[in-house]
């Protein structure tokens, strides 16, 4: 359980009336949701409802058919402002598959991003930053000759956390970062989450399916269904809800239908 003390007043990304279709389908009817500075926000829905083009679209990577996106009060969801260098400055991602760069090793992955954004810096600046993000991650400075393909997958969710931090985002997003991994290496990750956020006091979003890892990072949870955020809660406003969907999605039950298709 987070323990960081949070305004509701300040908001760090704040989506308005979102509408994102692809072709025919339509994907986010109407999204509303207001994160505020320094929370861990959890958005829960089903498979394919969405959740990944929400998190695109607070990054810049996906620009809506309608509505707004702002992070601290700027509205970057414009073709006019698109200056994605200055967004991606502010935010780290840690994508669905924790996606490194399979050619360079993690010293390199990790360095990837700064050597970018800061040419300024001389190698061995490069080098302490590096050492400095693995200790972050718990891991010694020693595996940064690792290649990926050397590494589990709960060891690639790390790096690809400690290159997501590189350039000190105040932002994290966490796109399915438990997915595929074992219940202890899930907690590992679920306790990296919460470091972030008491050390760096980083504002996270975090987009998952594991209810276990949502309970336990989680500020706040938010569950999107059919394109519109249906409930946002404090994690024990969540269990105790009395919408039929959310205690669904929450308790896996397959009682009612979502949306239409037949249940058994
Ligand atoms: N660039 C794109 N072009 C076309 N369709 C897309 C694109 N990105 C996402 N979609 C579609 O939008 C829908 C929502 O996808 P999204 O990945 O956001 O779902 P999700 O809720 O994150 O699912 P999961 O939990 O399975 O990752 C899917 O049907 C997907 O195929």
């Amino acid at each position: 359980m987070p323990n960081v003390k949070i305004d509701p007043n300040d908001i760090a990304i704040r989506l308005k009336g979102l509408k994102k279709s692809f072709g025919p389908q339509t994907v986010l009817e109407d999204v509303n949701l207001d994160i505020r500075r320094g929370e861990t926000m959890v958005i829960i829905g089903k498979s394919g409802g969405g959740k990944s083009v929400i998190l695109k679209h607070m990054i810049g990577l996906l620009q809506p058919d309608g509505g707004e996106v702002t992070v601290d009060g700027v509205t970057i969801s414009t073709p006019q402002f698109f200056d994605t260098r200055t967004i991606r400055r502010k935010m780290g991602m840690l994508f669905q598959m924790g996606a490194l760069f399979d050619s360079m090793d993690t010293g390199e992955n990790i360095a990837f991003a700064l050597r970018e954004h800061h040419p300024e810096l001389s190698e061995a600046e490069i080098q302490n930053v590096v050492t400095e993000k693995l200790q972050m991650i718990n891991l010694v400075p020693s595996f940064r000759t690792k290649m990926p393909s050397e590494l589990s997958g709960g060891m690639r969710k790390r790096v690809a956390l400690a290159r997501a931090i590189a350039l000190n985002p105040e932002i994290l997003l966490y796109d399915e970062p438990t997915t595929g991994l074992d219940p202890i290496t899930s907690d590992v990750i679920n306790d990296l989450i919460l470091d972030m956020q008491s050390k760096l006091g980083v504002t996270s979003v975090v987009v998952t399916h594991d209810m276990v890892s949502a309970f336990k990072v989680a500020d706040r949870i938010a569950m999107l269904l059919n394109g519109r955020i249906i409930e946002v809660g404090t994690v024990d406003e969540i269990k105790n809800t009395s919408n039929p969907y959310v205690h669904q999605f929450i308790t896996g039950q397959r009682k009612i239908s979502v949306d239409g298709e037949s249940q058994e």
